[in-house]
């Protein structure tokens, strides 16, 4: 059972220097330091449970996520947690629509982004208190119960709420086997870790192979820069790899529309399954577009990661804009949110490969998707969760990855809390590991 009465909100900026060695690198965003805005819940109640949520950010920036934290802090401080949980969608909308803070979103932005760290707290608390780790507290959950977390404002054109219970009470039929699939085998994943556009040919080289050593058999790799770069890249991993393997690629939102279409064509010998974020992420008709160009090539387009929220997934599901979906865990408004993207995306059959990495994105998404699986798609078909190979160490739950695929976590929570020590060091600017840096830098 639920209980105690929220005592105290705290929220951390915490950085690490991913930017030193390159990791992380893409055709935009050439020098990220993987960070969060870091939440932490207390209740009043004495049963030592804490509730953390992030949202992930690239370093610069984070700062200002945590003043939005802060101002979303009223919402939460004195709730009770089994009111918050007992009318979810009420509390989202709440967060979500305050009269006053709605004008810097809604829904988008620094101020969801905000909302999402707040949110995933308050799902790790909840699941934590059931003693649950979160997919199998979303698993066991009645279908009504499930929708009545959703905020269907706005997406009623193509998802009532009637209509989610109904795909979730189908889903039912199978479900404990897929559970027990997932326990056994675990859930495919790909990685992104081997080719980042930071890195040279050599280490390119190095982690393919020790990848392929590993079992990997789907692959990133960043593009968008240079063509001559990304063909003598792409042609070095579809050489290490064959022809078998799966090769996706990645362009950060590097290109306009008909760039996207004609880089990609140049691009297309190396038998790409994705090109993932060709254009900006708010052009949901230059994807549709994008799309229809790339489609006799069998290159289809994925995109998610910086989506803003429900209502532009519902808009690329109708404009038949996306081939792949990729929900974020940190970026729509936590659970809540993605339940009505996963939900949209069964009623399009359009499969859902979110976008993890950074730091913690695996650790959270892989409940999600875990989730999506037993409960709603019923499906492995075309689908997949990336992986990246960074920061798990600072994680109190690390994922587990087996043969290539994340094993469900099985403990209670949302495997969002990060180790104390590791927190204290890298907290921005004050931490040891900052201290250190900055000073080197005669900051
Ligand atoms: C800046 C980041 O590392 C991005 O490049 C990364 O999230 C990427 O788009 C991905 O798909 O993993
Ligand atoms: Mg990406």
């Amino acid at each position: 059972m639920v209980h105690g009465r929220v005592s105290r909100l705290s929220v951390h900026d915490v950085r690490f220097p991913t930017s030193l060695g390159g990791h992380g690198s893409d055709a935009m965003h050439t020098d990220p330091d993987y960070s969060a805005a870091y939440v932490v819940l207390e209740t009043d109640v004495e049963d030592g449970l804490k509730g953390y949520g992030i949202t992930f950010t690239l370093g610069r920036g984070t700062e200002v996520v945590v003043c939005a934290v802060n101002a979303l802090a009223p919402h939460v401080l004195n709730k009770d947690l089994g009111d918050i949980v007992g009318d979810f969608r009420g509390f989202y909308r709440q967060l979500t629509s305050d009269g006053q803070l709605r004008w810097i979103g809604p829904e988008k932005g620094v101020v969801h982004l905000a909302t999402a760290a707040v949110l995933n707290a308050v799902w790790d608390l909840w699941a934590k208190q059931e003693g649950k780790p979160l997919w199998k507290l979303l698993v066991d959950m009645d279908p009504q119960t499930l929708v009545s977390c959703i905020d269907f404002r706005y997406i009623t054109d193509v998802l009532t709420e009637e209509a989610a219970c109904e795909i979730l009470r189908q889903s039912q039929v199978g479900k404990k086997e897929r559970e027990e699939q997932m326990l056994a085998h675990g859930y495919p994943a790909y990685t992104t870790s081997c080719a980042w556009l930071g890195y040279p040919d050599a280490t390119l080289k190095q982690l393919c192979s020790e990848a392929l050593k590993d079992g990997w058999t789907r692959f990133k790799v960043k593009v968008g820069a240079d063509l001559q770069d990304d063909i003598r890249r792409c042609r070095l991993i579809r050489n290490m790899i064959g022809p078998e393997k799966t090769l996706m690629m990645d362009a950060n939102q590097r290109w306009d529309v008909p760039e996207a279409v004609e880089w990609m064509t140049k691009l297309a010998e190396f038998k790409p399954l994705w090109i993932e974020e060709p254009t900006s992420p708010d052009d949901i008709l230059g994807h549709a577009a994008i799309s229809k160009a790339l489609a006799p090539l069998g290159i289809g387009v994925a995109t998610g990661e910086q989506c803003h929220n429900r209502v532009i997934f519902k808009q690329l599901l109708q404009a038949k804009a996306l081939k792949f979906l990729q929900i974020d865990s940190c970026r729509l408004g936590s659970v809540n949110e993605n339940l009505s993207v996963l939900l949209m995306a069964k009623k399009f059959d359009i499969p859902v490969c979110p976008h993890a990495g950074g730091v913690g994105l695996c650790e959270l998404v892989q409940h999600l998707i875990i989730f999506d699986f037993i409960s709603v798609s019923a499906s492995l078909q075309d689908r997949m969760c990336e992986y990246v190979d960074h920061l798990h160490e600072h994680f109190k739950y690390p994922v587990l990855i087996r043969e290539a695929s994340y094993m469900p976590p099985k403990d209670a929570g949302y495997s969002t809390e990060m180790k104390e020590d590791s927190v204290k060091r890298h907290r921005y600017p004050d931490g040891e590991v900052w201290k250190k840096l900055l000073t080197a830098q005669g900051n």
